[in-house]
């Protein structure tokens, strides 16, 4: 009897586009997990293609007979595949193979933050027109639950404050800097080698990767697609060990890169960029590969999700709860974020207020600290705390500077201004100061 009733259970098949670091771990899980999982849906789950460029290499996983090929449709034109895993990475190809599947009737289940915050608006309504599901849980935070709390079990409020360490690789680099010392070539190397950065690191490195996923954020939490070339993203290639130890032993504070996003008087304030995080706040204690996002709700007030955001195991975590998810209810329809918006205006950096830290390379000689404080005086921005490092006469050294609150624009232009006194020897470097 027992037998009788399994054999009647319904088969979802899936299709798996990608079979690199996290399409290796989408594998071992199903592999791993697959009574689980089945036990969940009640379902039977069949990994019925893996389709890569490579089928040779070695994944150290293990693949039935018969399921791997090159030949993409495979997958696409299949018709007794339910469910399409995207895990190849970058705009094209992926974005036509999401489509077609979409168009073919199949729910689409992806990793690629990249895509979705380009293609936003084309992936939503191919969705919606082929009454199918996308799901995205693995695009922001890895593991981490993160875009489902936020889309439904948060709905009940309106989300005033988003805060996020969402970049694995930069929170390891910066990590690992701040610990160890190590220079920040070899950590990246390091943090390639696990798997955890893009094919272009410079993704990781630069913010974008980091932007892509407050996109997302951006949308699920304000009903807001905000375009990466309409707010400030910067990343973290001129953070150096000096800036590294003078935040921890002169502020307390360590850096991030943080992802910022928050509405005041239906105005969001959006941005990405590295941040002196006081020791005490809970952001600093997240380290290595480690993400968390912090938000504020107006009903349940603060909230804070934390766990590996980067990585195969993870990452394929998320994956296969987003098929999972579909299989429970394959006719939920397609629906993220309000779908009114509160925001009325985008800020501009320029507007932003902060405490800023500088990091001016100058000379050592007579009349400098007074040449620049001169300029931020004139420019109403007023200085908290200066020190300087000993040097030997006529040698270019660190002055950090830390000021009170000041406008954005004022700071911008006062670095123009004080890097082209005769005595400044380098590009002066800012960071922010969470308020
Ligand atoms: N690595 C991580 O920690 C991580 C975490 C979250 C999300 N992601 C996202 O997951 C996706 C996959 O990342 P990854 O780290 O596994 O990348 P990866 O480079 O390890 O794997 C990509 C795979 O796709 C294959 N591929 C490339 N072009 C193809 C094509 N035209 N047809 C079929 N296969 C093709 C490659 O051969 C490779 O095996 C990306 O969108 C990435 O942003 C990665
Ligand atoms: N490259 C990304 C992968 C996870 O999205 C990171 O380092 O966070």
């Amino acid at each position: 009897m027992q037998q009788e009733v399994f054999l009647m259970k319904e088969t979802v098949n899936i299709g798996l586009i990608g079979f690199g670091t996290i399409g290796s771990g989408v594998v071992a899980t199903l592999n791993q997990n697959l009574p689980l999982l089945e036990n969940k849906v009640n379902k039977k789950v069949n990994l019925k293609r893996i389709v890569d460029l490579d089928i040779t290499t070695d994944r150290g996983v293990e693949v039935q007979p018969g399921v791997l090929s090159t030949s993409v449709d495979d997958i696409l034109e299949d018709e007794e595949i339910d469910i399409v895993i995207e895990l190849v990475g970058g705009y094209q190809p992926a974005l036509s193979f999401i489509l077609k599947a979409m168009e073919n009737g199949k729910h689409v289940v992806t990793a690629n933050k990249a895509l979705l915050a380009k293609h936003w608006d084309e992936i939503i309504t191919s969705a919606q027109e082929n009454n199918v599901r996308v799901s995205f849980e693995a695009s922001v935070g890895g593991g981490i639950p993160l875009l489902a709390p936020v889309n439904d079990g948060l709905a009940a409020n309106n989300i005033e404050t988003i805060y996020g360490i969402i970049n694995g690789t930069a929170n390891y680099i910066l990590t690992k800097m701040a610990a160890e010392g190590l220079d920040f070539d070899t950590v990246l190397k390091e943090a390639q080698e696990m798997g955890y950065a893009e094919a272009d690191p410079t993704f990781d490195i630069e913010g974008h990767d980091t932007a892509q996923k407050l996109i997302i954020l951006s949308i699920l939490g304000f009903g807001v697609y905000v375009e990466q070339e309409k707010f400030h993203v910067e990343g973290i290639t001129r953070i150096t060990p000096d800036d590294i130890q003078f935040a921890r032993d002169e502020l307390g504070s360590v850096v991030k890169l943080l992802a910022i996003a928050k509405i005041e008087d239906s105005e969001l304030e959006i941005r990405v960029h590295p941040t002196l995080v006081p020791e005490t706040h809970l952001l600093a204690s997240v380290n290595d590969v480690f993400n968390a996002v912090y938000l504020e709700g107006d009903v349940v007030g603060p909230v804070l999700m934390y766990g590996a955001g980067a990585g195969m195991m993870p990452t394929a975590s998320a994956v296969v709860a987003d098929c999972l998810d579909i299989m429970q209810d394959m006719e939920k329809p397609v629906a993220y974020g309000p779908r009114e918006t509160r925001v009325e205006k985008v800020k501009d950096i320029s507007d932003v207020q902060s405490k800023y830290y500088l990091r001016i390379t100058a000379l050592d000689q007579p009349g400098v600290l007074h040449s620049i404080s001169g300029v931020l005086s004139d420019l109403d921005i007023s200085i908290e705390s200066v020190s300087q490092k000993k040097a030997a006469e006529g040698e270019a050294v660190p002055i950090f500077m830390v000021t009170h609150q000041a406008l954005e624009k004022n700071v911008q232009e006062a670095i123009k201004l004080i890097d082209q006194m005769e005595f400044v020897k380098a590009d002066t470097n800012l960071i922010r100061l969470l308020e």
